[in-house]
C-alpha cells in the first residue's frame, strides 16, 4: 500500500517576522500542494534501502537501513508517535549521513530538507526501508511556504502508515486525518520546520495543516474566515534567500535595539489584529468593500514599512512595490522576505486591464506573477493499492 499527502503552501497577509517575538499574524492557505507519495517495499522486493526521491529536482538520494542505524542508534529504536525535539547531537550526525550523498553545490540548500526528512522518516518508522517521492507546485525559498508545506506533507504521510492515525484505507480520493490527529502532525510538522528554520513561529505550518485562514499568536491559532473577496497578485521576485537567516538576522536586531523593535511587534500586532477584524466583519454593499479594501491596503502599507524596519525588505521587493504603486495599488513582501514573494492587493472592482498592465509591467522587470486561489483546505492524505 501506498499513501500520497498534499499539504497547501500560504501567505502571510500580515504580521511575519513579528510573529516570531509574539504579535499577531494572519495567513491563509494557497492552492498551490507539496505532495509526498510514501510506501514500503514487499519483502519479496529484498530491499534495504531508504530512498528520498526529489522528483522536480532530479535528485534521488539512498542510505542502506544499516547506515543510518549506525549513525543514528538511538533514534530509530525509540520510534514514536509522540514528537520531540531533533537535538544538536542528532543533526551533527544527520548531516554526516546528508554528506554522503554529494548534493550539487547549486542545489545545497536542499540540505536542510533532506536532514528534515531522515530526521522524521527514522524518528517515526525507525529503520525501516521505504520509498518517499516528493513533487510540489511551490516555488522553493519564496515565502510561499515551501518548508512548511514539506514537513506537514510528509509528517502525513508517515503518519498515515504508522499505528498513530486511524484512516479508511478503502476510501477513495483524498480524506482529512481528525482533529486530534492534525495536532498531532502540526506538532511533527513544527519540529521538522525547526530544523529548517532554527526559530520558527509555527504559523506556518499550522496553516499548511489546518487550511483557510488563521490568526496566529505565540503558538495559538484561531480560524477565521473572511467575508469579503481577498484578491492578491503574488509576484515572485526570484531572488533567492532563506528563511533561517533572516528570522536570525531581526533577532540580532532586536538584541541590538530591544526597546525600538519592542514597539515595532507592538505596532505589528494591532496591524494584523485590525487586518482581521476588517476582513471578519460583515459587508452590505460595494460600497462597504471598497472602504475596506481602502483600509486593507493602508495597513498593508504600513506593515510593509514595519518590515523594512526590521531589515528584510529588498531592492527587488521596493520594486515591485514602486512599480505597483504608480496603478494605485498597495503591496508588502510576505514571508521571510529578503527578496522571494510579494502581495499585491487587487480591489474587487479594479478592471482586467489594469491588472493585465500592471502584470505586465512586472514581468518586464524578470518578475513572475500569479494569482492563486486563497482560504482553501489543509493537508489532505490519499491511498492506492500497490506500489
Ligand atoms: N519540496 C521540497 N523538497 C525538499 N526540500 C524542500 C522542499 N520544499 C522546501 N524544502 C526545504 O525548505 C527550504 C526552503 O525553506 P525556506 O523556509 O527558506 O523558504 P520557504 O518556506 O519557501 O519560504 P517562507 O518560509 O518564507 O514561507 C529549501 O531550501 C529546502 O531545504
Ligand atoms: C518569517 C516568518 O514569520 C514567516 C515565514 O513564512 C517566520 C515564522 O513565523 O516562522
Ligand atoms: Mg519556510
Amino acid at each position: 500500500m501506498e499513501v500520497r499527502a498534499r499539504a497547501p503552501g500560504k501567505i502571510i497577509l500580515s504580521g511575519e517576522h513579528a510573529v516570531v517575538h509574539g504579535s499577531t499574524a494572519v495567513a491563509a492557505a494557497i492552492d498551490l500542494y507539496t505532495y509526498v507519495t510514501l510506501g514500503f517495499p514487499t519483502p519479496s522486493d529484498n530491499d534495504d534501502t531508504l530512498i528520498l526521491h526529489l522528483k522536480d529536482m532530479d535528485l534521488e538520494f539512498c542510505w542502506p537501513v544499516g547506515r543510518i542505524e549506525e549513525v543514528l542508534p538511538d533514534l530509530g529504536s525509540h520510534a514514536t508517535s509522540s514528537p520531540s525535539s531533533c537535538s544538536l547531537e542528532t543533526i551533527k550526525a544527520i548531516a554526516s549521513l546528508v554528506e554522503e550523498q554529494n548534493i550539487p553545490e547549486a542545489k545545497i540548500g536542499l540540505a536542510s530538507g533532506v536532514s528534515t526528512f531522515l530526521w522524521l522518516y527514522t524518528s517515526i518508522h525507525g529503520y525501516k526501508p521505504a520509498k518517499a517521492v516528493v513533487t510540489s507546485e511551490l516555488p522553493l525559498g519564496s515565502g510561499l511556504g515551501s518548508s512548511a508545506a514539506f514537513c506537514v506533507a510528509l509528517s502525513a504521510a508517515l503518519l498515515a502508515l504508522s499505528d498513530s492515525v486511524t484512516l479508511d484505507f478503502r476510501h477513495q480520493g483524498w480524506q482529512m486525518f481528525e482533529d486530534s490527529e492534525l495536532e498531532l502532525l502540526n506538532k511533527w510538522a513544527f519540529e521538522g520546520e525547526k530544523i529548517i528554520h532554527g526559530k520558527p513561529s509555527g504559523i506556518d505550518n499550522t496553516v499548511s495543516t489546518y487550511g483557510n485562514m488563521i490568526k496566529f499568536r505565540s503558538g495559538e491559532l484561531t480560524r477565521i474566515k473572511t467575508n469579503m473577496p481577498l484578491k492578491m497578485l503574488i509576484t515572485n521576485t526570484k531572488v533567492g534567500r532563506n528563511t533561517k537567516a533572516l528570522v536570525a538576522g531581526v533577532s540580532e536586531r532586536t538584541i541590538r535595539h530591544p526597546k525600538a523593535m519592542d514597539c515595532v511587534f507592538s505596532a505589528v500586532d494591532s496591524i494584523s489584529s485590525e487586518f482581521a477584524s476588517i476582513i471578519q466583519s460583515p459587508v452590505t454593499d460595494d460600497l462597504a468593500i471598497t472602504e475596506k479594501e481602502e483600509k486593507l491596503e493602508e495597513l498593508m502599507e504600513m506593515n510593509q514599512g514595519l518590515l523594512q524596519c526590521m531589515g528584510v525588505s529588498h531592492a527587488s521587493i521596493e520594486t515591485v512595490l514602486r512599480s505597483t504603486l504608480k496603478y494605485k495599488l498597495s503591496s508588502k513582501l510576505t514571508g521571510a522576505g529578503g527578496g522571494g514573494c510579494v502581495l499585491t492587493l487587487l480591489p474587487n472592482l479594479l478592471s482586467g486591464t489594469v491588472v493585465d498592465k500592471v502584470i505586465a509591467e512586472l514581468e518586464s522587470c524578470g518578475f513572475e506573477c500569479l494569482i492563486a486561489g486563497i482560504g482553501g483546505g489543509g493537508m489532505e492524505i490519499s491511498f492506492s493499492g500497490s506500489s
